[in-house]
């Protein structure tokens, strides 16, 4: 049996979105890797654009100092690169080259020997790419405020998103409340409702529109209709951005020319207050909630999930379980493959507890 490498040196990057909770997972990595095994830690700038330019910068106990409750990632971050697929300007015109060979020649150059990627399904699909047709020893760790990651219980930065989005709903009802009008809050989530559907219990939301459960505008006015007759002048409208009616299409905000995945969704929210105004002839304002929930502090929990996270990818380098990615199985932090956490998207189960509970207490999905 061939004995395995002995680890001195790791590599770190952050991908995709960012997310509060990326440099508490920063910090545990560089603790748990100095600390107790001795070993260097580099970190590459800008998701997988460092790894393929070789940008990067060491990561001592002190550059990591202090940013437990920073938002952000100390490394900075892109949901555009893709060294399978990397998109370059050539006399002018846009072509896309698989330059992965160049990530291997950084990863020999710097002397490193695991790397642990932190990202979600679209850095963890490169991570595993990476692990599987070049051998380079990868670990992940499962970020998105979205948490549309299967193969684990929670990702961290969701929690801290929900909570954004729960107070700016809490703000919402006073004012609808006081006008009398109908508020629609758009929030993130991609093709996943679970901002919408958490932060629509949490916020008490009397509609709550999210991917998983095509909807009837129709329902919509009938919910808002309801709420009239019984006294109740003005509604809460959750829409997540990735709502859509049954057959209906999904309302695109961008397309981001030189990215993998073009499509960034948004502008649902105006529709259906516009939808609701002109129907109902109740006023009608929408709220975009858009970056502000993927920044600031993160909450206690998702600090604490974010540091279990970075010591047990760590762990799990110094254990040699390449090609995997830590995952929380509450209560514990365990690993899958990175096969597994990138095979399938989580979605709300439409016929699960949460919806079940939403709709004994009155709240309308539209449908
Ligand atoms: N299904 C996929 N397979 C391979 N690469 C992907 C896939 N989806 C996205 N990517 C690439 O991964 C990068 C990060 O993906 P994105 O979804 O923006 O962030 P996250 O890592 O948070 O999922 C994108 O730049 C894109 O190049
Ligand atoms: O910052 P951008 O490019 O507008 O992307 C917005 C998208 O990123 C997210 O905020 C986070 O998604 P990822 O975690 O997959 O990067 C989505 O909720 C949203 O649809
Ligand atoms: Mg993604």
């Amino acid at each position: 049996m061939a004995l395995r490498k002995k680890v001195r040196r790791i590599g770190v990057l952050t991908g995709g979105g960012d997310c509060p909770g990326l440099n508490a997972v920063i910090r545990a990595v560089v603790k748990t890797a100095v600390k107790n095994y001795r070993l260097s830690v580099v970190g590459f700038e800008n998701g997988f654009g460092g790894l393929i330019q070789n940008r990067s910068r060491e990561l001592t106990l002190n550059e990591v100092a202090g940013i437990l409750p920073r938002g952000g990632t100390i490394l900075g971050t892109t949901n555009r690169d893709n060294p399978f697929h990397y998109s370059m300007l050539i006399k002018g015109q846009r072509v896309f080259r698989d330059v992965s060979d160049r990530v291997i020649e950084n990863i020999n150059i710097q002397e490193i020997d695991a790397l642990i990627v932190i990202g979600g399904d679209g850095s963890l699909s490169i991570a595993r790419e990476l692990c599987e047709t070049k051998g380079l020893p990868v670990v992940g760790v499962p970020k998105t405020i979205d948490n549309d990651l299967s193969a684990t219980d929670q990702t961290f930065g969701f929690d801290t998103a929900l909570n954004t989005a729960t107070e700016a709903l809490d703000k919402l009802h006073t004012t609808a409340e006081s006008h009398h009008r109908v508020m629609v809050l758009e929030v993130m989530g991609r093709y996943a409702g679970w901002i919408a559907i958490e932060a629509g219990i949490a916020g008490g939301a009397d509609v709550i529109l999210i991917p998983e459960i095509p909807y009837s505008i129709e329902k919509v006015y009938e919910k808002i209709y309801e709420r009239r007759d019984h006294g109740k002048l003005f509604s809460i409208v959750v829409v997540a951005e990735g709502a859509k009616t049954a057959g209906g299409e999904l309302v695109v905000q961008r397309t981001v020319e030189d990215s993998f995945e073009p499509i960034r969704l948004g502008g649902i929210g105006n529709l259906v207050a516009k939808q609701i105004e002109e129907e109902t002839g109740m006023e009608s304002r929408v709220t975009v909630l858009g970056h502000l929930q993927r920044g600031g502090t993160p909450t206690a929990f998702d600090r604490i999930l974010a540091t279990r996270y970075g010591a047990g990818a760590v762990e799990l380098v110094m254990a040699g379980k390449y090609g995997e990615m830590v995952c929380l199985r509450t209560p514990k932090i365990e690993s899958v493959p990175l096969a597994e956490a990138v095979g399938e998207m989580r979605l709300v189960p439409v016929d699960g507890d949460l919806v079940r509970t939403a709709r004994q207490i009155g709240i309308s999905f539209g449908d």
